[in-house]
């Protein structure tokens, strides 16, 4: 079907703009992160994470990765600070990764690539009220990006409930985890304009990366492999890895770093 799309030879990156024209667009993610050339701004604060109060609800196979979503009805879990002028609501957050442990992350840093990449979507309730108008509104989304490199040991909770989602489509219920347990303890960080890195690609996100990895293990990461892209009643079994896209043109944007 037309808005069919995934990472592998016909239906992967490269010919997302086929369907999503905007693939092509000023405001892509990923890009590749120059450290050097990044602005260091005295005026951009810290992040601030009010995830004490989350309500997850669940934790699902969407035949792209693994989400956890939450509650969002109220302003129960919240990012703010840094480039955001109000808070903004976590969604979801979901992973990306690679096979046999080399690449995996999106953004990448003078070229070098992580294992996977954590990505906290969150959308400003302030403006919009729902997430489908905030998606596609160049001020629309935040998501704070969490590179992850080698053992973790939160992760166990995730990486445990994963076998419950092998196949494209299954859902479980997974409630009380807080995703600030993923979180590495500095939150500095580099942000920029960017957009969604899978289909519809919309240009709305405030990106916010965070410069320290996180640890995970190559048996944690493997545990994410076990999962497929595809639906229990079909046939083949295709592995769920290198679901990420590569880094994107610039396009005259500024990197800005906190301190
Ligand atoms: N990888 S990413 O963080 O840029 C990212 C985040 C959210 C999404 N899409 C979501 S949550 O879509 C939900 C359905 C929807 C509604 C309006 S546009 C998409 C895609 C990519
Ligand atoms: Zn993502």
């Amino acid at each position: 079907t037309g808005n069919q799309w995934g990472y592998g030879k016909d239906d992967g990156p490269s010919a997302w703009n086929k369907n999503y024209p905007v693939a092509d667009g000023d405001r892509q993610s990923p890009i590749d992160i120059l450290p050097h050339q990044a602005r260091h701004d005295p005026n951009l604060g810290p992040i601030v994470l009010n995830y004490d109060r989350c309500t997850s609800i669940n934790i699902a196979n969407n035949g792209h990765s693994v989400v956890v979503e939450f509650e969002d009805s109220d302003d129960r879990s919240v990012i703010q600070g840094g480039p955001l002028d109000n808070p903004y609501r976590l969604k979801q957050f979901h992973f990306h990764w690679g096979g046999k442990g080399c690449h995996g992350s999106e953004h990448t840093v003078e070229g070098n690539s992580y294992a996977s990449e954590l990505h906290l979507v969150h959308w400003n309730a302030v403006k919009f009220k729902t997430f489908g108008e905030a998606a596609s509104a160049p001020d629309g989304l935040a998501v704070l990006g969490i590179f992850r490199s080698d053992e973790h040991r939160w992760l166990h909770m995730i990486t445990d409930a994963l076998y419950t989602v092998k196949f494209k489509g299954s859902v479980t219920d997974f409630k009380g985890f807080n995703p600030k347990c993923l979180l590495p303890s500095s939150l500095h960080y580099w942000t920029y304009l960017g957009s969604l890195t899978t289909p519809p690609l919309h240009e709305s996100v405030t990106w916010i990366v965070v410069k320290e990895p996180m640890i995970v293990s190559e048996k944690q990461l493997g545990k994410f492999r076990t999962l497929v892209f595809t639906g229990e009643e079909e046939d083949e079994r295709t592995r769920m890895e290198n679901n990420f896209r590569p880094p994107q043109l610039l396009k005259g944007r500024t990197v800005r770093s906190s301190n």
